[in-house]
């Protein structure tokens, strides 16, 4: 598991070690990290640094990088990390953003081992023209409010100078603990982070200026996460594994009340990725049952709702199911079946109109616009751009009106559960291919399916976000067909299990 922590929680760690250290200590184990991230970029990149040290430390030496300093420790550690580059040979300036204010023990490192400071924009500007590397200590997790304008030209310069960016701690404009970014922020090639993530740098928009992400141990104990992102490991631990004595009802079965007249595909996508979500077996119930059982002969089909199917341990409602009496009732009659119900697409608007009511055993999967429309259900009143900029906030807050777990679907996957003290898992596989057509439906047969296999919501959530990204990038980089997805869940789940 990958976690992020409060700025309060760094905050409170980075205190309590440092009283048990050495004044400063903490920043050189920062300013030593982040130099060698620079050096190995310096020289040609950390995957090819091995073996070609000659060549790499020709290119280090005489190289010049621009450090942008803001007024506090984010500063210094970009100011300490210079002077160890300017120790190796580097031509370091450092652009002082905030004049008198900046780090002054930094400062006289960086002057001590060669370097150079300046506070003239001209100059400062010229310098990024021909720089090999600009280092982002503009503000770290002591910024507010997003990139100052006074801090625009350099940034803009940086990008314009093509060379990489290694932000320290996470890109200034990037606030910490939500990811939003209000305005401008730096577009980092690397960040270097200290101690732990921070959940700006795991959520979009924030991660998408974040580059990648290299952690640097620092020895603090922020205690319990704000943010967890999964890894091959901790999926393989939780899907599915059937034993001896498993059989098809054991295994879990699942059903699928999707698609309507209007629109069978959702039905049939739904069932697909359901058959290779774990459970032993897929009932559906709907008006495609003959599409269905003619696309997959092993479903078991009733053209009645999810009262007539017989018994499954979960229900997946919702995709292509349509408005109107007939959609409600089907809505009504999972919901009344006493097992996990997934609500997606059609059903989340409709649940939406019955308004909040709280249910744990409940999984809503929306998009941004369905969370506007459950927002609205409970009396909150919220624009798309709001969720998409705020994604970790909104689906808590959704979370917590329902009081249910909610997988909040878009750039980056987000899944909160009713427990406001629990991290909120955010999904680390996503690719911005999976916006397709159908691709929703895929991905609420797969939680589904591992909902009735019996992973508690927060886990079925988010292990089949894991899987549907996992699955699109197996099919290639490049566009996917939601059909093309499913079919590569079996491969995707290989890939997890046999790397674990
Ligand atoms: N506390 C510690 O022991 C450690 C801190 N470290 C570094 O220290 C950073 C935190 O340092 P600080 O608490 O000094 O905070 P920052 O350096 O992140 O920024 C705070 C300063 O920036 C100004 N500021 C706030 N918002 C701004 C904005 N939008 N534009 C321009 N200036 C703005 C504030 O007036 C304040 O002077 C971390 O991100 C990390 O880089 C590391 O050295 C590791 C150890
Ligand atoms: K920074």
């Amino acid at each position: 598991m990958r976690y992020a922590h409060t700025v309060e929680r760094v905050r409170a760690a980075e205190e309590s070690l440092m009283r048990r250290l050495p004044e400063g200590a903490l920043m050189q184990r920062a300013a030593a990290g982040l130099a060698a991230t620079c050096l190995q970029l310096l020289a040609g990149g950390a995957e090819r640094g091995a073996g070609r040290r000659g060549r790499g430390s020709r290119r280090v030496y005489g190289s010049r990088v621009v450090l942008l300093v803001g007024s506090g420790d984010n500063g210094g550690d970009a100011l300490f990390a210079g002077a160890r580059l300017a120790a190796r040979g580097v031509r370091v300036t450092a652009v002082l953003l905030a004049g008198e204010r900046t780090h002054a023990a930094g400062s006289a490192a960086l002057l001590g081992a060669g370097g150079v400071l300046t506070q003239d924009q001209a100059a400062g500007l010229a310098q990024l023209g021909r720089a090999d590397l600009v280092v982002d200590g503009i503000v770290g997790i002591g910024g507010r409010g997003g990139l100052r304008d006074s801090a625009l030209p350099y940034v803009r310069a940086a990008e314009r100078a093509g060379v990489p960016v290694v932000a320290v701690d996470l890109p200034s404009g990037v606030d910490a603990d939500t990811g939003e970014v209000a305005g401008a922020a730096v577009r980092a090639t690397v960040t270097v982070t200290f101690g732990t993530h921070k959940p700006g740098l795991l959520v979009d928009p924030g991660a998408q200026y974040a580059g990648v992400v290299r952690l640097v141990e620092i020895g603090i104990e922020p205690g319990p996460a704000a943010v967890e992102a999964l890894q091959h490991a901790d999926v393989a631990g939780l899907l599915p594994r059937p034993t001896a004595e498993s059989d098809k009802y054991r295994r879990g079965v699942v059903g699928i009340a999707a698609g309507s007249d209007r629109y069978p595909g959702a039905a049939v996508l739904a069932v697909s990725s359901a058959l290779h979500g774990g459970a032993g077996a897929v009932r559906y119930a709907g008006p495609a049952a003959a599409e269905v059982v003619r696309a997959h002969p092993e479903v078991l089909v009733t053209q009645g709702g999810p009262k007539a199917a017989g018994r499954v341990q979960a229900w997946v409602v919702g995709p292509g199911l349509s408005d109107g009496p007939e959609a409600e009732r089907t809505l009504e009659e999972a919901l009344a079946a006493g097992v996990p119900v997934l609500v997606d697409a059609d059903g989340l608007r409709l649940l939406a109109r019955r308004g909040a009511a709280p249910r744990a055993e409940l999984l809503l999967t929306p998009h941004a616009g369905e969370a506007v429309a459950l927002l609205a259900g409970a009396g909150v009143e919220a624009t798309r751009e709001q969720v998409e900029g705020a994604r970790i906030g909104y689906a808590r807050r959704i979370a917590e009106l329902y009081g249910c777990t909610v997988l909040l679907k878009g750039s980056t996957t987000v899944v909160a559960g009713p427990d406001p003290a629990a991290p909120v898992r955010v999904n680390p596989t996503g690719t911005p291919w999976l916006a397709t057509a159908g691709s929703g439906d895929v991905l609420s047969g797969l939680a589904g399916s591992l909902l009735a296999a019996g992973l508690a919501p927060v886990d079925a959530g988010s292990v089949a976000a894991y899987l549907h990204g996992l699955a699109a990038r197996t099919v290639g980089e490049g566009p996917v067909t939601a059909a093309e997805v499913a079919a590569a869940l079996p491969a995707a789940w290989r890939g997890v299990t046999g790397a674990a």
